[in-house]
């Protein structure tokens, strides 16, 4: 990495924060990490790494770092925003993963000064192979959305938006996506099972995650299109042809993901209502 930033405390390290913060350790380019969560035990994996220290309460930080990153449920942090009141300054940035919760709710919480950025990442950010959508107040500087880019693209692609609605629908998609990938292998897996394949679930689990793994990597160098690689795949009145006229057929894969994402986007609504 040809940066390093000085500070950053992560507020809550479960599964998206913990996930994060694997994938910058593994680039070693932020100085001091700050975990501010009340138990040990979330943090005590990543405290032998000796830049990061844990802090129980946010009254216990003696610094204002640079960024302070909220990666708590959307449901805690009406009622934690209080005690980060007196970070707020032109110096530290603060940036919101969760889900729903909008600029304007954090300027009612923090005051309209804030400086607040919002990104959704997802899980595979702990490999370094992210994606985070992401959407800066208007009060940001240039400098800000650098330093965002930076602590992000560190994990994977960034992918920036002015509408803040976008974070809901491009959520749903690759916040959440990961989540739907897993079903995937689940689902191909039990399906085999169903369908009279003589292995065990986990074995079938691991033929269809390398297959899944194999495709995807095969994409990523074939420089061919998604649906070009199908089509290689499918003959012509053969097996494929036969399982996709299903698959994706009328009320297929399309219609029922379609079906999902609205229903993720307004799940990300009512949340945003909530206190
Ligand atoms: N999971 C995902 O794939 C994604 C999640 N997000 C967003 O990330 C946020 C976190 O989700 P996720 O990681 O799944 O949830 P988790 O429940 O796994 O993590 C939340 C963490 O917050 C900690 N916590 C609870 N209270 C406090 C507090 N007062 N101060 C500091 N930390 C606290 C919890 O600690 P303890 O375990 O001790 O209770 C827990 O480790 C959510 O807002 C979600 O919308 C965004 C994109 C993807
Ligand atoms: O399920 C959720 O609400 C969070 C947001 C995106 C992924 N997980």
């Amino acid at each position: 990495m040809s940066f390093t930033l000085k500070s950053v405390a992560l507020v809550g390290c479960g599964n998206m924060g913990g996930a994060l913060l694997r994938g910058w350790l593994r680039k070693k380019f932020i100085e001091n990490i700050y975990i501010i969560t009340p138990r040990q035990e979330s943090v005590s994996p990543y405290l032998e790494t000796n830049n990061v220290r844990w802090i129980p309460h946010p009254s216990q930080l003696d610094e204002k770092p640079e960024c302070i990153i909220l990666a708590v449920k959307p449901q805690v942090l009406g009622q934690i925003l209080d005690d980060y009141q007196r970070f707020v300054s032109n110096e530290t940035l603060f940036i919101s993963v969760a889900a729903s919760k909008t600029k304007k709710f954090f300027k009612t919480h923090l005051g309209d000064h804030v400086k607040i950025a919002r990104c959704m990442p997802n899980t595979p950010a702990a490999v370094g192979l992210g994606v985070t959508l992401a959407v800066a107040d208007p009060l940001l500087s240039a400098q800000h959305r650098l330093y965002i880019k930076q602590l992000m693209s560190a994990v994977g692609l960034v992918q920036w938006f002015d509408d803040e609605a976008m974070i809901d629908v491009g959520g749903a998609v690759t916040g959440c996506g990961p989540a739907y990938v897993f079903q995937f292998i689940e689902s191909l897996s039990e399906a085999a099972l169903s369908c009279g394949l003589k292995l065990d679930l986990e074995n079938i689990q691991n033929l269809v995650q390398t297959m899944v793994m194999g495709s995807m990597t095969y994409l990523t160098h074939s420089g061919k299109p998604a649906a070009v690689l199908r089509r290689e795949v499918t003959s012509l009145h053969g097996m494929t042809e036969a399982a996709l006229n299903i698959i994706a057929g009328a009320e297929g894969l399309t219609e029922l993901l379609t079906k999902g994402i609205a229903a993720a986007v307004q799940r990300a609504q009512e949340m945003s209502n909530d206190k």
